[in-house]
């Protein structure tokens, strides 16, 4: 477990102070893979290197399994720091070795006895699938392989807790997916606690389940990746998750519905109103007919299917969708009223 209690980072260069981190409360509990996202300069790599105390506190305190990383003295640190296994953007291989000594840096560095390290290192190799690698150089590996070396060795000495610094941004979609399931088998089957700070929404929606979002070196918001994708509060934090779920329409199709409604409004009975609804579902809702049910039930209301989007977030499906209501003032209201008790939230677009 990982806690940031009321947690400051003050930089002073050349007399220009920089508050790099303000006010941070977080806790990682064991097992998670805690997200941490912003855009560039917003703190995210400064409060990564506070856990393995690269960078320590101007104030406030770190803790890692319950112990604050201040009181330790030197030999506690090492001990620390053997527990927690970092990973980094541009991999940071020594391209002077082979995949098999960059592995086995750690176990070196610990003085492990050689047979030892032949049999971890292999073992290592063969579980990030670089088997037949461990002669090559890095300057004779993609970009994942040369990930997949950087995470066996951070494996190496046997952490129960891992750092990902940007690990995947310089990799294209397609290795970037195989790192991370690389990354959630890690977690579920060496049972290691994850720390990810990237600024790609994918990389949160693909495999963590908490999620703390960072701006001007605040946390804005956090919570499970179900709540914050679902119902993001913060204009950042639904400009992140915009990146990966469309949640309305684009705004071609904004204006053509605008100009049909219009025209169908000049043609209404004296009783009668057009009214446009925005509907957002999560888990058991997405899947249940409701809106076959309100076609069925509310006869005397015309429904439009405007828009409509399902995403999966951590096996659970969130649904967005657009609709048209027509009909007279109560049936509409009553047919809203239905939505709301099937626990769909419902808000109305002014057009
Ligand atoms: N060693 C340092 N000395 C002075 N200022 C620093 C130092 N490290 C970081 N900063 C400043 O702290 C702020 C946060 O930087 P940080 O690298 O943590 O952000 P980030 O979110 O990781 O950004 P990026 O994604 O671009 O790496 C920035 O304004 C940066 O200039």
């Amino acid at each position: 477990m990982i806690q940031m209690q009321d947690v400051y980072k003050v930089f002073e260069r050349k007399g220009v102070t920089n508050e790099a981190l303000k006010n941070i409360n977080l806790t990682v509990n064991k097992g998670d893979i805690f997200g941490v996202i912003g855009y560039s300069g917003a703190g995210k790599s400064t409060l990564i290197r506070l856990v393995n105390y690269l960078e320590r506190p101007t104030k406030g305190r770190v803790l890692v399994d319950g112990k604050p990383l201040d009181l330790f003295d030197t030999k506690q640190l090492r001990a620390m720091k053997k527990n927690i296994g970092m990973i980094f953007q541009h991999f940071n291989l020594l391209e002077s070795k082979t995949v098999f000594d960059n592995v086995a840096i750690p176990l070196v560095l610990t003085k492990t006895p050689k047979t030892d390290i032949q049999q971890r290192v292999t073992e290592l190799l063969e579980f990030v699938g670089l088997g037949d690698k461990a002669k090559s150089f890095p300057n004779e590996l993609s970009g994942g392989q040369k990930q997949r070396v950087g995470i066996a060795r951070a494996l190496a000495s046997n952490p129960s807790i891992l750092l990902c610094d940007e690990a995947t941004s310089a990799l294209d979609p397609q290795t970037t997916r195989s790192i991370l399931q690389l990354l959630k088998r890690i977690n579920e089957e060496y049972n290691i606690t994850i720390m990810i700070i990237t600024h790609e929404m994918s990389v949160i929606q693909e495999i963590c389940n908490r999620v703390a979002v960072m701006e001007k070196g605040e946390i804005i918001e956090q919570g499970t990746v179900l709540e914050v994708f679902g119902k993001p509060k913060h204009p950042t934090t639904k400009n992140f998750v915009r990146t990966v779920i469309q949640d309305s329409m684009q705004s071609n199709m904004k204006e053509l519905i605008q100009r049909q409604s219009a025209q169908q409004r000049h043609q209404l009975d004296a009783n009668q109103q057009i009214q446009i609804y925005k509907l957002e579902f999560v888990g058991e809702h997405a899947s249940e007919p409701i809106i076959h049910t309100l076609y069925r039930k509310y006869v005397n209301v015309q429904l439009n299917i405007l828009f409509a989007n399902m995403t999966e977030i951590q096996s659970t499906t969130l649904g967005h969708m657009v609709i048209q209501l027509k009909g007279n003032n109560e049936d509409i209201q009553e047919a809203v009223a239905f939505l709301e008790d099937k626990g769909v939230t419902i808000r109305e677009v002014k057009e």
